[in-house]
C-alpha cells in the first residue's frame, strides 16, 4: 500500500445490505460530529448506483435529516429534467422514498447558464452557503468508474492534476455521455473532512487494487489525498475481490 498521511480505512461488505448499514454508520457519525459544532451538516453527494444507495441507508438511518445539505460532487450539464440530471435522479429517489428531505436542500447547479458561467456559479453558490472561499465539506460521497475516474475527473484529461484555487470546473470532453459537465476539483475535495468512496460491481476489482493498494496515480481517483480528513473505502464483495486476495487483506475490515 503507498504510505498515507491520512487515516484510511476499507469496508469489503459482504452484502448489499451490509453495504447500506457501513454508508448509514458513516453518515450517522459524520452528521452527528458536523452538528455539535454548527447547525447545517454539509454532505458532497455523486450519481450512477450511488442515488439508490444513498437513499437507502437514509430510509434505513432514520436519521433527521432538516439541517443537512446536499450539494453535487459533479453534474452533468443538462436541463433539471433531463433524465441524464444527477440533481434529477435525486429528486425523484428521495422525492418517493425520503419525502422529508426538501428538494431546497439540495443544492443544484444552474444549467440554463453557459457551462462555464455554471462551473462559476456552482462555486460561488459553494462559498455563499459555507460562508467563507476557504470551503470544507463535512463528508464527501464518491463514486469511482471502471477507468478510475471519480466526480468527473477522467484518465488522461490534463484538468484532474492541475492546482487550482478553483473550486469547481467546466468539463468539454467528457469520454462518458454527456461531453459537457461541471465537477469539484481535486483541492476541495481533498480538503474535506470525510471522503467516501462507494464502490460495486466486478468491472472495478482491477482499479480499485490499483488505485487503493497500488497506488496508481494514472487514476483520477488516487489523487483523493485528504488533506487532513479521513479517506474511507467501501466496496461490496466483488468490487473488493482483489484487495482481499492481496498481501494486504489484513489490514482490512470485512464485514
Ligand atoms: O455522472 C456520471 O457519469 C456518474 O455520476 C459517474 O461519475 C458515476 O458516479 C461513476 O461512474 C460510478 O458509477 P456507478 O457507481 O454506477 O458504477
Amino acid at each position: 500500500m503507498p504510505s498515507r498521511k491520512y487515516p484510511f480505512h476499507v469496508n469489503v461488505a459482504e452484502t448489499e445490505d451490509i453495504l447500506v448499514q457501513s454508508l448509514s454508520e458513516i453518515l450517522e457519525r459524520c452528521s452527528s460530529k458536523a452538528l455539535k459544532n454548527r447547525q447545517t451538516f454539509r454532505v458532497g453527494i455523486s450519481g450512477g448506483s450511488l442515488v439508490q444507495l444513498l437513499t437507502r441507508a437514509l430510509v434505513a438511518s432514520k436519521l433527521k435529516t432538516d439541517c443537512w445539505k446536499f450539494f453535487f460532487c459533479d453534474e452533468r450539464y443538462v436541463p433539471d429534467d433531463d433524465n441524464e440530471s444527477t440533481f434529477n435522479a435525486y429528486r425523484t429517489e428521495m422525492h418517493a422514498k425520503l419525502p422529508t428531505i426538501l428538494e431546497s436542500q439540495l443544492i443544484k447547479a444552474n444549467t440554463t447558464i453557459s457551462l462555464d458561467a455554471c462551473a462559476c456559479d456552482y462555486a460561488a453558490r459553494i462559498i455563499d452557503e459555507f460562508g467563507t472561499s476557504c470551503v470544507v465539506f463535512d463528508l464527501l460521497l464518491l463514486g469511482m468508474g471502471p477507468d478510475g475516474h471519480t466526480c468527473s475527473l477522467f484518465p488522461d484529461r490534463p484538468q484532474f492534476q492541475v492546482h487550482t484555487e478553483q473550486l469547481v470546473i467546466p468539463i468539454r470532453d467528457s469520454p462518458k455521455p454527456p461531453l459537457e459537465r461541471i465537477t469539484f476539483t481535486l483541492p476541495l475535495i481533498n480538503n474535506a473532512n470525510d471522503v467516501v468512496f462507494v464502490v460495486t460491481g466486478a468491472s472495478k476489482a482491477d482499479v480499485v487494487k490499483r488505485v487503493f493498494i497500488d497506488g496508481d496515480k494514472s487514476f483520477p481517483s488516487a489523487w483523493v489525498e485528504p488533506t487532513h480528513g479521513n479517506l474511507t473505502l467501501i466496496t461490496d464483495k466483488a468490487a473488493g475481490a482483489k484487495l482481499l486476495s492481496s498481501d494486504c487483506s489484513t489490514s482490512l475490515n470485512r464485514c
